[in-house]
């Protein structure tokens, strides 16, 4: 069995991606989270890690003179877990290049569409209105470019003929809470790593795309 892989979340709001990564944990995931941290105190992700015992702290940038002042404090209370991977999970904020460096490979970010389309917010409308007939979820790596870091995996979601955004943003939540602690597990095993090249499995490079899934 891997040694246990130590994980700060961090999120701003509903948190229904740390809930799957929280059910997703023990049994065969060696993950741990040692921290959930917020940017938003009405995130109602706190109750979520509260209710499973999980300690929370809310970190607000109004507390901060400008956004470095904000990141710097921010790693600062994520070392306090020395944390193997830190997982941004609906976490909406972008952090600048010196937060980045110093996690280089301990990033992940989930991401509601199929990266390298849509990056940036209000993805599902910007799909539906784009007419395409498929949409999806990745997980990457976070580099300092906003959605731009290396693919680990991404789950295809087919758009339904006349389907509306919420029942789209529905169908791509449900393969985020899937891929999402796949990809955190294959992490904690020591299968997920950044490589030189971008992201590998096994050892073994990944394509552009990440691991592809399609449902
Ligand atoms: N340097 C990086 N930072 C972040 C990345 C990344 O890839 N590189 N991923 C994002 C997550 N994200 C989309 O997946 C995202 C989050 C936030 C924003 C944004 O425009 N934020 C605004 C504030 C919005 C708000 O407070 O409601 C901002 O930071 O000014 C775009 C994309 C996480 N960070
Ligand atoms: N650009 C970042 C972004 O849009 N992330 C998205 O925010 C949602 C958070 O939901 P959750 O709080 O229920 O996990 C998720 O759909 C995630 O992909």
């Amino acid at each position: 069995m891997p040694d246990a892989c130590d994980l700060v979340v961090l999120i701003s709001g509903a948190g229904s991606n740390l809930q799957a990564l929280i059910d997703s944990l023990g049994n065969r995931n060696p993950a741990r989270i040692r921290a959930v941290i917020s940017n938003r105190a009405d995130a109602y992700g706190l109750q979520r890690a509260r209710q499973a015992g999980i300690e929370t702290r809310v970190l607000q940038p109004r507390d901060y003179p400008d956004r470095d002042g904000f990141d710097d404090a921010l790693a600062d209370l994520i070392d306090g877990y020395s944390p193997d991977l830190v997982v941004l999970a609906g976490f909406m904020r972008i952090l600048g290049p010196a937060f980045v460096r110093r996690y280089n490979g301990r990033l992940l970010n989930i991401h509601p569409s199929l990266l390298p389309k849509y990056k940036g917010l209000d993805t599902h409308r910007r799909a539906l209105e784009a007419g395409d007939s498929e949409h999806g979820c990745s997980v990457h790596f976070v580099t300092e470019e906003l959605d731009g870091g290396p693919l680990a995996l991404q789950a295809v979601v087919p758009i339904l003929a006349g389907e509306g955004l919420e029942n789209l943003a529905q169908r791509v939540h449900e393969q985020e809470h899937l891929i999402y602690p796949l990809a955190v597990r294959w992490f904690a095993e020591g299968r997920l790593r950044l490589g030189a090249q971008g992201a590998m499995l096994d050892g073994t490079p990944l394509p552009a795309t990440g691991q592809l899934i399609r449902i």
